[in-house]
């Protein structure tokens, strides 16, 4: 029976990142994947959906611009838009499959890479069996890292069809626009859809928000610009709602919600969308006599490590965030664990992530939710983005930034949101110093270029240091620097 160093199943990011740094270090790696290569960082997940938003967002511009020139604004065409989408996810699958070709092919990589196209299961520690589309294969192997990701999770009584009422996984497939769509789940897959089809402007969309505010994890002050633009580009959203009955009828469908004043109300729409969180596919990946633990929310892992020593979990089939960018970390951090001890311990402090919302939402590290739930003390500088020249050129100033540090003279930098254009452009550089437990002297000194809206994230910084050129307090809602106190629950300006 063939050998291998490593076996690695799934090739979504986090199998794919794994297996190509085991390539580095030489180890003789086996790559199953049973459907398509890249998972859900590209097909019916961020990819997809980044193109679509994209689209929707030249959209949205284009109407608002022909407007300007009182010009009437044509209409996007569903069909032509998802060739787009399609177009994108086949590039970037083509370009991961060329690219494992290569691999096999060049004398340096080749004895290295085996890929295989199949159902992959865990028979015993070190042995794993492969179901391809016509036999049964079976590899020993010394480790195994297992990367399967993660499915919708759905709601009981809820009967999703994929074609009605949708996942994330059918949400492509669709003919044509709908009409109305609602959206169960205001969390972050929820938001961007409804902001994707309000974008469209052919979609009257309806949004479930079980509790006050969409995106429970976000400060209210990001929550309110993302609320306030869904609302004017025309979703309505059922606040504090939880639903009761969903089905198809007569080709469309009608759902009922109990509101928490104790009202009762039922619609009827075109389609609707389900996103209510991710479940791990864990199920037929291992056989029982594998004593791999699970938790509720994934499989129990330490540091990538599962409950059985050769056979490590990475991506979102663990029990923490679920993002390309840490499947790719968690998966990169794993072979180098296996094979020595990585240089840097896995942290998820500095993890960068956008929300593609109307504005983007860039965020790492702690926001003023999560600081206050650990009970830190901390520094607050926020800095209205009418104050940084490139968005006002941009014609653009809804937005702001928002810069939590520790509340003590080093002022460590714990966190940061930016609610604007370019917010994911403005991110990086704190993320790089919160990885480096670097306090803001750093940013405060270095020269950004202007006009540029990293120039908001100086500003920021030297307001918390006192010496900005905007004074803190000032202009009203421009720029402001508080101390929040933990125990006391309160906030002093300074
Ligand atoms: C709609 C949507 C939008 C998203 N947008 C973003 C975003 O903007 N930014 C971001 O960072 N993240 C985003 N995500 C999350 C991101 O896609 C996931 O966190 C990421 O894809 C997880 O990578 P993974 O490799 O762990 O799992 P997956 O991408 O799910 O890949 C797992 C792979 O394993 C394969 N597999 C499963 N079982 C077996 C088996 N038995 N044998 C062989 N192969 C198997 C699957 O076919 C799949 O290809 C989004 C997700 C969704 C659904
Ligand atoms: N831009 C990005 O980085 C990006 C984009 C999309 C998805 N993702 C990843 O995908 C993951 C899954 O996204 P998601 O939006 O499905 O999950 P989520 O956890 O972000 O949101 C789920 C939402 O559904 C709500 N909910 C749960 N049960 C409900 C019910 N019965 N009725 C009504 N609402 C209910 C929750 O309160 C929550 O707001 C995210 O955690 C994220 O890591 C990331």
């Amino acid at each position: 029976m063939k050998h291998y160093d490593l076996v690695i199943i799934g090739a979504g990011p986090s199998g794919y990142a794994a297996a190509m740094r085991a390539i580095d270090l030489k180890k003789k790696t086996l790559l199953i994947e049973k459907s398509t290569l890249g998972g859900a960082g590209i097909t019916n997940g961020a990819l997809s959906s980044k193109t679509l938003w994209e689209l929707s967002r030249d959209m949205l511009a284009f109407r608002k611009n022909l407007d300007r020139y009182h010009l009437e604004p044509p209409k996007a065409v569903w069909k032509e838009i998802q060739v787009e989408v399609q177009n994108a996810v086949q590039e970037r699958v083509h370009l991961l499959d060329s690219h494992l070709q290569e691999l096999q092919n060049n004398p340096k990589y080749a004895t290295y890479i085996d890929f295989i196209e199949g159902e992959a299961s865990i028979i015993s520690e070190h042995l794993v069996e492969i179901e391809t589309l016509d036999e049964r294969l079976a590899f020993e192997t010394d480790y195994i890292i297992i990367a399967t990701g993660s499915r919708p999770r759905f709601l009981p009584n809820i009967p999703i069809d994929e074609k009605y009422i949708l996942t994330s996984d059918g949400i492509e497939q669709m003919e044509d626009f709908p009409e109305s769509m609602v959206i169960v789940g205001a969390g972050v897959i929820g938001c961007e859809y409804a902001t994707i089809f309000s974008g469209f402007g052919q979609t009257k969309v309806y949004l479930i928000d079980k509790g006050d505010s969409i995106l429970p994890f976000e400060d209210a002050d990001v929550v309110a610009v993302i609320e306030k633009n869904l609302e004017a580009q025309g979703v309505h959203i059922h606040r504090n709602s939880s639903l009761s009955r969903m089905e198809r009828e007569n080709g469309k469908v009608r759902y009922t919600l109990n509101f928490s004043d104790g009202h009762q109300e039922t619609f009827e729409v075109d389609k609707a969308l389900v996103s209510v969180g991710r479940v791990p596919n864990y199920e037929k990946i291992w056989k029982e006599a594998v004593p791999i633990k699970m938790g509720k929310r994934g499989v129990e892992d330490h540091d990538t490590n599962t409950s059985v020593k050769n056979i490590y979990a990475v991506g979102d089939i663990t029990a923490d965030i679920n993002l390309v960018n840490v499947g790719e970390l968690e998966g990169r951090y794993a072979v180098e664990k296996i094979y020595g001890s990585p240089k840097r311990k896995l942290v998820y402090e500095n993890i960068s992530t956008i929300m593609f919302l109307n504005p983007e939402v860039a965020g790492v590290g702690y926001n003023e939710k999560t600081a206050q739930a650990k009970g830190l003390n901390y520094k607050v500088v926020t800095t209205d983005y009418s104050t940084i020249a490139r968005a006002v050129a941009k014609r653009n100033t809804q937005g702001f930034i928002k810069l939590l540090v520790t509340d003590d003279d080093e002022m460590q930098i714990l966190g940061m949101r930016v609610v604007g254009e370019q917010a994911s452009a403005a991110i990086q550089a704190v993320a790089l110093l919160i990885s480096m437990e670097k306090g803001i002297e750093e940013l405060a000194e270095c020269v950004h270029p202007h006009p540029s809206i990293t120039e908001g994230i100086q500003e920021s910084v030297r307001a918390l240091l006192g010496k900005s050129i905007l004074k803190s307090g000032l202009l009203k809602d421009k720029v402001n620097c508080y101390c929040y106190d933990c125990n006391k629950k309160e906030r002093v300006m300074f």
